[in-house]
């Protein structure tokens, strides 16, 4: 069963996409590229505000930023979100700099925080890296686009691939998910492929990603993925 992670800027977009029937909200700032990270004051008010929606609410993830990959400065930054009370801390995994030894600065963060490696198609997806993070002890892949101005997911890696990586990283214990300028019309041949959610943001909004969020658009993915889960 596929779940359907929202993106969302602000408190309020938070509240819709719970109302929506998001099982992930994903704190993001769209403004700031691809994981754009919210401040940290207002990371802790949203995880003040998910704490109090108790049991049966969507998970909670928050992003650090799209940030080069040198140790130090992204180990800081996870933990600074992770502190904040954000369980899910999602953390791209770009073409610069060493991915291993930013995994390798991140190894004790990741046995008190769930950590998620996002790859991006539009960089290349190494398998080799995938397998280092779960040794690091991170809870979950996904791939999305670093690029939101350069084609969809499914423009840079075809479905069989895509299959597989979901395959791969689940063998490894791996909380699995599938992003980047995804469309309604995504959501059948990808939610087959098994993974754990589909992530959106540009689907949810008016006038694309760093618009307003569309509850109805968010309803009528719910719906979507629901209608897949029947099938
Ligand atoms: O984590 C998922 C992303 O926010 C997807 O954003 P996008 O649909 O605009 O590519």
């Amino acid at each position: 069963m596929t779940g359907f992670l929202a993106s969302v800027a602000t408190l309020d977009e938070m509240a819709l996409a719970r109302t929506a029937g998001a099982d992930i909200v994903d704190l993001k700032n769209p403004a700031e590229g691809a994981l754009g990270a919210w401040a940290l004051d207002d990371l802790r008010d949203a995880a003040a505000l998910w704490r109090g929606w108790g049991d049966g609410a969507p998970s909670l993830s928050a992003t650090i930023g799209d940030r080069p990959m040198i140790p130090d400065a992204v180990r800081a930054a996870a933990e600074a979100v992770a502190e904040t009370g954000a369980p899910l801390v999602k953390l791209g995994v770009f073409r610069d700099g060493d991915a291993g030894a930013c995994f390798e600065a991140l190894r004790p963060l990741s046995r008190r925080a769930k950590l998620i490696a996002v790859f991006f198609a539009d960089q290349g997806v190494d398998p080799a890296l995938v397998e280092h993070a779960a040794r690091a002890g991170f809870h979950g892949a996904m791939i999305d686009t670093a690029d939101k101005t350069a084609g969809g997911l499914r423009s840079h890696i075809h479905t069989p691939a895509l299959g597989r990586f979901v395959r791969e990283a689940r063998a490894l214990g791996l909380l699995t998910g599938l992003a980047g300028s995804l469309r309604r019309t995504d959501v059948e041949e990808l939610a087959a492929l098994g993974p754990d959610y589909l992530g959106f943001r540009g689907a949810l909004c008016d006038g694309g990603r760093t618009g307003a969020f569309s509850v109805e658009a968010a309803r009528s993915l719910r719906a979507a993925l629901d209608a897949q889960r029947a099938a």
